[in-house]
């Protein structure tokens, strides 16, 4: 249902992996060649004619820089090289060796500035926060050129985790040249939003030979319903109602939009469109249909006794679950090691800490340790979603656009998964990432101040595309 997406690797991965080509016959000197040629082809597609300035670091993110200096200048393009500081690698070294031009002072290019700059500073090697003169410099540069462009990762971000080790000043790069791969720093906050966009460079790294464990979201295969479809075989989602009503509602309208075939809501109210959901009030018992193919609970829960104990017979159900909102409240996570379905949990940053703690390590580190800890797929929700598989397996969503910041989103989300977990054959991760996906994909085509209720009307616009 999930198509492998674009990996992401950390420092110690990518180290790995170059390792393994240079045991196979490759040289440090010949992946700096091949980086040092994809990024001058980048800028110089992207200069076009313009002078560019080029500022190295101690480490092979510099020999990345002084190989695109060389290309570029073989080219026919007016290049400037600065230095922080001599090459320290035999391999760095070399490049600089290589490079017939001058090396200015990194101080005098910044004042002089440049149309086009790159920044080729730190990339995967970046260990410590940045001293914070170096830090202003290359801060300074970024925004004055026209173009800004980073060489591996902006030098101020900590690649693994996306930490800013800069200053506080806010530096977005126009263009980011992921070497090899993409880090985590591409696609977790607040490094995603000072990346610009992000291209990956071929080094010769073979896909089938890096770590595929974490990766970018790709695009769904969501399939079509069949002639023998039936509503039960689209999935049958109940979602657990409590004193707010809308967000049960939401939960429930998404869960069809999404694709579900029936939607049980378990609430108190009256029935009033839309008609298709079907209203029942909550008992105990109201869970043993065996034809329901995932339960949410947590939209509009409450967070009182009578909520405790619908929470409670959700999770001795064995169906599917959806635990979200006011029901991650009331949740301890350790019980659902004893469940055999899946569930899948989505706590945004405040619910997460509540449930897990302020752990170390990046987003991305913390959703697995959570995923493991508590046997349940995690949604760790915000502006750089990680889902993330007891089995260790993540994806980090692309970014949606900020508009979602809106109350009713979360419902909508909890639905959407919902239906994706009801299907058959829809494991919980791939249901989690699948259902991420239909909702951030309907918000980009949104685009714009829009309610849930408009969100979850636009899920089947989303579905089409995953349905290829
Ligand atoms: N991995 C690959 O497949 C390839 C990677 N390439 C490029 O190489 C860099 C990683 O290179 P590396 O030499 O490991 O690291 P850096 O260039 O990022 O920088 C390391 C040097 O910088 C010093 N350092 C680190 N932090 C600071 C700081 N805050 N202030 C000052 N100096 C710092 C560090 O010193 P230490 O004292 O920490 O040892 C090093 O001297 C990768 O990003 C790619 O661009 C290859 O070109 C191709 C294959
Ligand atoms: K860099």
């Amino acid at each position: 249902m999930i198509v492998p997406g674009d990996p992401i690797l950390t420092a110690a991965q990518m180290r790995a992996a170059e390792g393994r080509l240079i045991a196979a016959g490759s040289s440090v000197g010949e992946l700096m060649e091949r980086a040092g040629a994809g990024i001058a082809e980048w800028v110089h597609r992207l200069a076009a004619g313009s002078d560019v300035l080029i500022l190295c670091g101690p480490g092979n993110n510099g020999g990345d820089g002084y190989v695109a200096a060389r290309l570029l200048a073989g080219r026919g393009m007016a290049v400037r090289v600065a230095a922080l500081a001599e090459p320290r690698t035999d391999a760095a070294a070399q490049a600089r060796a290589r490079w017939n031009g001058p090396v200015e002072p990194f101080s005098d290019a910044i004042a002089a500035g440049s149309a086009v700059f790159v920044d080729a500073v730190f990339g995967t090697g970046l260990s410590r926060p940045l001293d914070p003169t170096v830090a202003r410099k290359i801060e300074a540069l970024a925004p004055s050129a026209r173009l800004a462009i980073a060489v591996d990762v902006p030098s101020f971000l900590n690649s693994d985790t996306g930490e800013n080790l800069g200053s506080d000043a806010v530096t977005p790069f126009d263009v980011t040249l992921a070497l090899g791969a993409l880090k985590p720093a591409h696609v977790l906050h607040p490094g995603a939003s000072r990346c610009g966009a992000v291209r990956v460079v071929d080094i010769g790294l073979d896909r089938a030979d890096i770590p595929a464990s974490v990766a970018r979201t790709s695009t769904p295969s969501i399939a079509k319903p069949q002639p023998s479809t039936h509503k039960y075989s689209r999935g049958m989602v109940a979602v657990v109602g409590g004193p707010m009503h809308g967000a049960s509602e939401l939960a429930a309208l998404s869960a069809y939009r999404a694709g579900a075939g029936y939607v049980l809501l378990l609430t108190g109210g009256l029935p009033h469109p839309p008609h298709a959901i079907v209203r029942q009030r909550w008992s105990a018992d109201a869970l043993a249909d065996e034809r329901i193919g995932a339960v949410v609970v947590g939209p509009g829960l409450g967070r009182d006794d009578r909520a405790r104990e619908k929470l409670d017979v959700a999770l001795a159900t064995a169906h599917p679950l959806v635990i979200d909102g006011d029901a991650l409240h009331l949740l301890d996570p350790g019980r659902l090691h004893a469940r055999q379905a899946p569930t899948v949990l989505t706590p945004h940053a405040g619910e997460f800490a509540a449930l897990f703690g302020e752990e170390e390590g990046s987003k991305i580190v913390r959703a697995q340790a959570a995923a493991r800890r508590s046997n349940a797929v995690l949604v760790f929700k915000g502006a750089d979603t990680v889902i993330a598989s007891p089995d260790g397996r993540a994806n980090v969503l692309p970014a949606a656009t900020p508009w979602l910041s809106v109350a009713g989103t979360g419902d909508v989300l909890a639905g959407a998964i919902g239906a994706m977990l009801a299907q058959a054959n829809h494991a919980p991760f791939e249901a989690a990432s699948a259902g991420t996906w239909l909702h951030a994909t309907a918000a980009n085509m949104l685009n714009r101040c829009f309610l849930a209720d408009e969100l979850a009307d636009a899920l089947p616009y989303a579905l089409e595309r995953a349905h290829g």
